[in-house]
Order: structure tokens, then sequence, then C-alpha cells
């Protein structure tokens, strides 16, 4: 039956929904209005990303139903779900790296063409769609090519090249930096404007506080409830999420740093990419923040570091020795970590479980003389760590591809931070991470801390930055601008180094 007076664009009710014997979503309610920003909030493995995908047409529901405009829908596949205007911009990326990025965005218009592809069309209205959003990127490169932020501007767009009426926006700025935050911003509320509904995935509170109309948070597969944001804060919904106030965010740091560096670059260049002349030292149980707008050479930096990207010149030096990390093997052989920010290329291995995942860089603490796996010791190790780290799984053996965003991402820091490292370097330890986890996560880097360890953590998030670490570097076009000891530390001023500007 059509209702077209309804106030809701979408309507799904007492939808359930299980894997095997695990239940993940139980009678959730849940209510979209046409043209807001509706936040979907919840910790890590809540069922978020689920019930937008039983939206979509990724999975059916087992019971419950589904009103799209009035009539009821049902999708069976991600195309039924397009075809209906119901567009997601998912939190692992999609693309396929070999191909360009107007061939991505218009992918899914290929196999219903029946014509020859009109290819300088095609990457004529792409680059258009990116240049609406107003970001800078070409719609003839290849997607390989793209940094991450770029890789994720392309998914909107993509997401946006339909007739889209709702557009899911699963943990989109974990990777975007303020300015490209805004950005985004203001292409919600524009779309907004049009009568689009959007569905907002977040665990950026502070994000959801300025952004959206409405909430829904849920907990453990059921709802908690709806509500105007205008009727809530931050400390609100976190207690809505987890059952309980949180005090501290960041926990106090009670670590002795060493004089003398355990690690240092100097005047390190790379061959590709942009990052030249970056020199920098760390110390025993010293966190080394490393801030930065996207594309600033962050991440490229820690890939150099680690061996993964190739180098110009300049030396890397363990306590006082130079060493040779030219591939990641070398670095890991020197116990350099490097825990990357694209966690499904690089950070875990989807097909292998949990156990596996976190065993394979910790096989000399769990094996015995001979070398063999002393599999009660792996057990322990495991085992540990999903406690630590609250990975909600029903046990070790389950595959990581089966895992929700945020426990992967735990499982990627999980694989690093159990084994014995000299320097560790974490690139956006917290992203997808919900807020509870995040102090866990917290917690666990400052024990690596105390070990002696040398901490480098790259983040996006500044108030995380500025929290956890003892100094900021902050990188601009490719080398360090400027640094921070903490009695700096201010938005303001990781901005204004950002940019290339000195403190006021
Ligand atoms: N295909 C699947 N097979 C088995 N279990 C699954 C599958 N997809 C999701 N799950 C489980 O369902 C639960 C909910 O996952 P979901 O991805 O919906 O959580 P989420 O709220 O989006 O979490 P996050 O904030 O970490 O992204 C998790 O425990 C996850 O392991």
């Amino acid at each position: 039956m059509k209702n077209s007076e309804s106030e809701y664009r979408v309507e799904m009710t007492g939808i359930s929904k299980s894997f095997g014997v695990v239940s993940v979503l139980d009678g959730v309610d849940f209510k979209v209005k046409h043209g807001e920003i509706h936040a979907l909030l919840g910790e890590n493995g809540a069922g978020k990303s689920t019930l937008v995908k039983i939206l979509s047409g990724v999975h059916q529901k087992d019971t419950g139903k589904i009103v799209l405009n009035g009539e009821e829908i049902n999708p069976k596949n991600t195309h039924e779900g397009q075809v209906l205007g119901i567009s997601v911009v998912y939190q692992e990326l999609s693309l396929v790296n070999d191909l360009s990025v107007a061939e991505n965005i218009y992918l899914h218009k290929l196999g219903a063409s029946k014509f020859w592809m009109n290819w300088k069309e095609i990457t004529k209205n792409a680059q258009e769609l990116i240049d609406s959003l107003g970001f800078k990127i070409d719609a003839s490169a290849t997607v390989r090519d793209l940094s991450i932020v770029q890789k994720q501007v392309v998914e909107i767009a993509k997401a946006l090249s339909e007739d889209t009426k709702v557009l899911v926006l699963d943990e989109p700025t974990t990777v975007f930096d303020p300015t490209d935050t805004q950005k985004l911003f203001e292409n919600l509320f524009k779309l907004k404007e049009k009568g689009i509904s959007i569905i907002y995935i977040s665990h950026h509170l502070e994000e959801i506080i300025k952004i959206a109309d409405s909430v829904t948070v849920l907990r453990d597969g059921v709802d908690t409830g709806s509500m105007a944001v205008s009727e809530t804060d931050t400390d609100g919904i976190i207690h809505l999420m987890i059952g309980r106030e949180l005090k501290d965010l960041y926990p106090t740091r009670n670590v002795e740093i060493g004089k003398e560096p355990i690690f240092e670059v100097k005047n390190l260049t790379a061959k590709d990419t942009l990052v030249h002349d970056v020199s920098f030292s760390v110390r025993p149980g010293e966190v080394l923040g490393i801030a930065g707008l996207g594309g600033s050479g962050r991440t490229e930096t820690a890939k150099l570091i680690f061996g993964a990207d190739k180098k110009k010149s300049g030396t890397i030096l363990l306590n006082g020795k130079e060493i040779n990390t030219n591939t990641p093997v070398s670095a890991v052989g020197h116990q350099i970590g490097f825990v990357s920010e694209d966690r499904k290329e690089e950070g875990v291995f989807l097909p292998l479980s949990i156990r596996r995942n976190i065993s394979v860089t910790s096989f000399d603490s769990i094996s015995n003389k001979c070398g063999f796996i002393n599999v009660n010791n792996e057990y322990k190790n495991v085992l540990g760590l999903i406690e630590k780290l609250n990975v909600k799984t029903p046990s070790s053996e389950i595959d990581v591809k089966n895992l929700s965003g945020g426990n992967q991402q735990k499982v990627a820091l999980a694989k690093w931070l159990s084994i014995d490292s000299k320097v560790i370097i974490i690139d956006e330890p917290t992203r997808g991470v919900d807020v509870g986890a995040k102090i866990e996560i917290y917690n666990l880097i400052n024990e690596v801390a105390k070990k002696g360890v040398g901490v480098v953590v790259i983040s996006s998030d500044m108030p995380e930055i500025m929290g956890i670490a003892d100094r900021i570097l902050v990188m601009h076009e490719g080398t360090f601008y400027g640094e921070l000891p903490k009695e700096k530390f201010s938005e303001e001023n990781i901005l204004r180094y950002s940019i290339g500007e000195p403190l006021k």
C-alpha cells in the first residue's frame, strides 16, 4: 500500500537478522525523514552496518518490514537497492584499483548498457561530479594511484552518480582531515536541501552533534530509541551507546621517557613520492604524534620508513646504529612495526581467522625452541588480546572478513602490539573504532610505550593526537614544518603548521 503522505522516507520496523547461530539484529525499528541527516550510532559490532546492508540489499532480513517512500520494498541485491535510490558508501572501500576513477564511478552502468560506452563523455561527467564536490581528483587517473582520502571521495561520487534518494555514509570522515571533513559536510547540507535523506554512521560524536538532525543508537543489535540531536549531547549519546558514563577518554600517561633516541630518521627522501628531507627521532617510551593535512605525506613517510616505498636518500638509525629497512621484511627484522591506515589492503588478512591474523606477527613469542608453534601460548596470547580489546566475536576462529569494521581494526592493532617491537608506527590507530574501545587502544599504546618502545602515531583526529602524544610533528608538503611541545598543543597551532604558517 502506498502512503506518499508519510513524513518518513525510510521506515524499517521489527528488523531481525542472524548469521548462523549469531543474532546480530533483534527487532530493530529505524525511521528516517525526508531531507534529514540521521545518525546511526553504536559500539563496534552493534549491528549498524548490517542494518544498512539490509536496507541496501546486501543482506536480507530474517523478519521485519522495510518501507521506502510509503511502499514496502525487499531489495534482494545491491543493484535492486540502487535502482530504488539507495546508495551506500561503505567503511571499507570497494573500488577496483586497476580501473580509472571515471570507470569506477560508472562501473554499475556498464553491465546495463547495450551500447558502446562513450568514455570521453563518461570521463567528462565523472570529472564534473568530482569537481562539484570541491575535491581535486583527475577522473582519468587510475584508482591505485590515489590516496585513501581521494579513494573515499571517489566512493562518494560513485554513490551520487545514481538518482540517489537515500545516501548512507558509513564512517566517511575517518581518513579526512578537518578541511576535507568540512567540505564533505557542506556537500551533505546541499544534498539535504535537495530532499535526499542521509544516514550517517560515525564514531566521531562531535561530528554528529554538529551535522545530524536525529540520532538512533543500537546496542547489541537492539535499538535504544531515536531522538532529535537538539535534545541530547555527547555524554547522553555515549550513555546510550555503552550504558555507562565515560570519564577520561585519554588515560594519563605515567611513562618514563628515555634520554637517548631509540630511533632516528635523517634527511629521508623518497624516490617516488613527495616526501623529502624528513628528520626526527623518538625516544624509548615516547609517543610521538605526526599531524598534517591529507596529502601532506604522513602515510608516505611511514611507508618509506617501513620499506614499503622506495627511498632515494637518507639514513635510519636504531639505537644509534644505521639500519637498512629497504623492504618491509627487513624493517620487521629490525623489530619495527607498522599498523597501516588501510585496513582492508594492508592491515589484516581478511580470509584468515582472528587467531591466524594475530599469530602471524608473533611466531617468535609463541613458538618453542625448535620453531614449532606452542598452541597453548598461541591461544593464551590471542584470547588475551581479544578480551583486552573487547573484540566482538563468538570465537578466535572466526574469519576476520566477518567481523565488523571496528573489530577488524582492533585485530590489525593486536597483530602488531602483541610482538616485541623497538619502534611501532601506527597510522590512524582508532579509525572506525568506538569510543569505549578507543580508551582500550590508548591504554594499550601506553602499555607498549612503558616497555620502552618508541611509538609514532599518525592521526587526523586532532583531539586524539593532542590527547595521547608527548610531542607533535606537523607535516606540510612532504616534510616536517614544525614541532609542537605539549604546552603548545592546540588545534589552531596544528592547523597553522599544517598549512605552512608560523605560530601566532
Ligand atoms: N557476514 C557475516 N557473517 C557472520 N557474522 C557477521 C557477518 N557480518 C556481520 N557479522 C557480525 O555481525 C555483528 C554486527 O556487525 P556490524 O558490521 O553490523 O557492526 P557495526 O555496528 O557496523 O560495527 P562497527 O562500528 O565496528 O563497524 C558483528 O559481531 C559481526 O561480526
